[in-house]
């Protein structure tokens, strides 16, 4: 599961949970990109790494990998999906994201390419549709997941405004963003 991950969130690990079961997979690996091209004003890296890693430590079935905040320049999922091939010769790959990032899948970097390295899961969100008009069929299987109305831009906010986060995300990252003082506003 790619993903910004500023910060991960409970709606991330509800839909790779649920996807896990879905597809019985072995293991979810979080991937959290390292200079998201399409995004302005991204918490460091390391930062979202290490909530990421807090996040998914109790379930032995979620795993982090570095190759995105590891690989120099603008992430492009095309490479994500070539290393972690390199890394995982024999294994089937699966590429999770919301129904909002599978809608502009086409605009993705070499996005031709894609369909032949994995095989796509778009998962409902609220407030988005789950359709997969115009990508190849057979390449992209959609999954309903409990609704649940969290997003990252909305966490940044409520911390920003002094508001609890308490229960949107994990406990750890409550407390990661606390010790880090992130998303608080420079001017104030
Ligand atoms: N509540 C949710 N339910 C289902 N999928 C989600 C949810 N939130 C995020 N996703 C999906 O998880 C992937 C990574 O999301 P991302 O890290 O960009 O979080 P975000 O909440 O969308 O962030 P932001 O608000 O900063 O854009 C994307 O494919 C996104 O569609
Ligand atoms: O490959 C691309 O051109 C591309 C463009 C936008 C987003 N992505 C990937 O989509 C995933 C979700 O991205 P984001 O920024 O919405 O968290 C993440 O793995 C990104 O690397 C990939």
């Amino acid at each position: 599961m790619g993903g910004t991950f500023d910060p991960i969130h409970h709606g991330h690990l509800v839909a790779a949970s649920e996807v896990a079961h879905a597809f019985a997979l072995d293991e979810v690996v979080f991937v959290p990109t390292g200079q998201p091209y399409q995004k302005s004003g991204v918490t460091p890296s390391e930062h979202r790494y290490l909530m990421t890693v807090i996040a998914t430590a109790a379930n032995p079935r979620f795993r982090v990998s570095r190759v995105d905040i590891d690989r120099d320049g603008p992430t492009y999922t095309i490479d994500t999906l070539r290393d972690l091939r390199r890394e995982h010769p024999d294994a089937d790959l699966f590429f999770i994201s919301g129904a909002d990032a599978i809608a502009q899948i086409l605009t993705w970097k070499d996005a031709a390419e894609l369909w032949n390295l994995a095989h796509f899961i778009a998962v409902s969100r609220p407030g988005h549709d789950l359709s997969v008009r115009g990508l190849p069929k057979g390449d992209v299987s959609l999954l309903e997941i409990p609704a649940l109305a969290i997003s990252s831009t909305d966490c940044r906010e409520r911390v920003e405004h002094g508001s609890p986060v308490w229960y949107l995300v994990p406990d750890g990252v409550v407390q990661y963003i606390s010790k880090h003082q992130l998303y608080r506003s420079t001017t104030s």
